[in-house]
């Protein structure tokens, strides 16, 4: 077996985190290790509340670990200093703090400051990366527009734009697709896994979003309630069931058959159901949802016209069908 050795942007050993909370120490996470790829797009995932935020915290310096160490390129990161953090780590975190009366292109262009100075001027090549940032998340239609004038969505965007402009070779962004439509989700997480691609950057990304995690990463970490973090390619975590991590609870699963979360009680399974696969599918699905038990008659599923076939009737939805076995109680 031949052992690749990918460039580590940023690494953590044996680390401990919590905070001291009225005068008692609250444990967060405990003994992780990990490692940050560059060329590579990272999700980090989670239940709410194990620590993901608390995590990012650290890596940003906000709060130091209790035990173990994070290393940027090598050195611990306690030996770099602000000016210097901010040329290597771009960041987008939830909460942004910029006035309302700032312009989109405005907020780009404060992504250059670490490498202009806060009375910088912006240099050709500054400029040139303001524009490619504001095209590659195609917020240049909106550049003039200010930051209290546009959707949250549009906001969200701007803010990736910022840290596009930054250029650090380590970008973090805490769940930077909370307030995007579908299509714009996907996009940005493209987008993002193209900068990690094409310009051999480490990306973090703090999401819930696991179907579109799965699309995009090339790599997750999990956390789970256990607190502590797996981390593997996606498809790996898949086929060990370190996925179900993300499901504490006992009423979902993952399923590796169909590449997503469902519930734990599939009735349906149990019906005689005929048909394309992928009608199937839904035909189980739908029962399953109206929580109808299985009989022994089959269903079967005809195509061009769609019909559905139940004790010698037809019907020509599966709305028609739920509705007749909800109220045929002797079914
Ligand atoms: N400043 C703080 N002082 C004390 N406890 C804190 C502090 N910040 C966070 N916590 C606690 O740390 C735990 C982890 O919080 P954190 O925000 O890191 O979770 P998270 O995984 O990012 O959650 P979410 O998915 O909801 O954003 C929570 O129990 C939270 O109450």
């Amino acid at each position: 077996m031949t052992a690749f050795r990918k460039h580590i942007a940023l690494e953590g050993k044996g680390l401990s985190l919590g905070y001291l909370h009225k005068n008692t120490k609250k444990e967060i996470l405990h003994g992780l290790d990990f490692q940050l790829f560059r060329g590579e797009l990272t999700c980090l995932l989670g239940p709410n509340g194990v620590g993901k935020s608390t995590l990012i915290k650290a890596i940003l310096g906000h709060i130091s670990p209790w035990q173990g160490q994070i290393l940027l390129e090598g050195k611990p990161i306690q030996t770099f200093n602000p000016e210097q953090l901010a040329k290597q780590i771009s960041v987008v975190l939830t909460d942004p703090v910029f006035p309302g009366n700032m312009t989109v292109g405005q907020l780009v262009a404060l992504g250059r400051t670490p490498h202009t100075g806060w009375m910088g001027k912006l240099a050709q090549t500054d400029r040139e990366i303001v524009e490619k940032a504001l095209f590659d998340t195609k917020t240049e239609p909106i550049r003039d527009e200010r930051l209290s004038e546009i959707s949250d969505g549009q906001r969200q965007k701007a803010m990736v734009a910022r840290a596009l402009a930054q250029d650090g070779q380590l970008i973090i962004l805490d769940e930077p697709t909370a307030h995007l439509d579908l299509e714009n989700r996907l996009e940005l997480m493209h987008l993002l896994r193209g900068i990690a691609r094409d310009q051999g950057k480490a990306v973090l990304v703090v999401t819930h979003d696991l179907d579109i995690a799965l699309e995009t990463a090339d790599r997750f970490w999990l956390i789970g309630r256990e607190r502590k973090l797996a981390a593997g390619i996606p498809e790996d975590l898949i086929l060990s069931g370190e996925i179900n991590r993300l499901l504490p609870g006992d009423k979902f699963h993952f399923s590796p058959e169909r590449g997503k979360v469902e519930t734990k009680d599939q009735l349906a399974s149990d019906w005689k159901i005929e048909g394309d696969n992928a009608w199937v599918f839904w035909v189980e699905k739908a029962l399953s949802k109206a929580r109808i038990p299985a009989v022994s008659d089959p269903i079967f599923i005809k195509s061009e016209p769609l019909s559905l076939e139940f004790r010698g009737k037809s019907f020509g939805s599966l709305s028609d069908l739920v509705l007749f076995l909800t109220k045929d109680s002797k079914v």
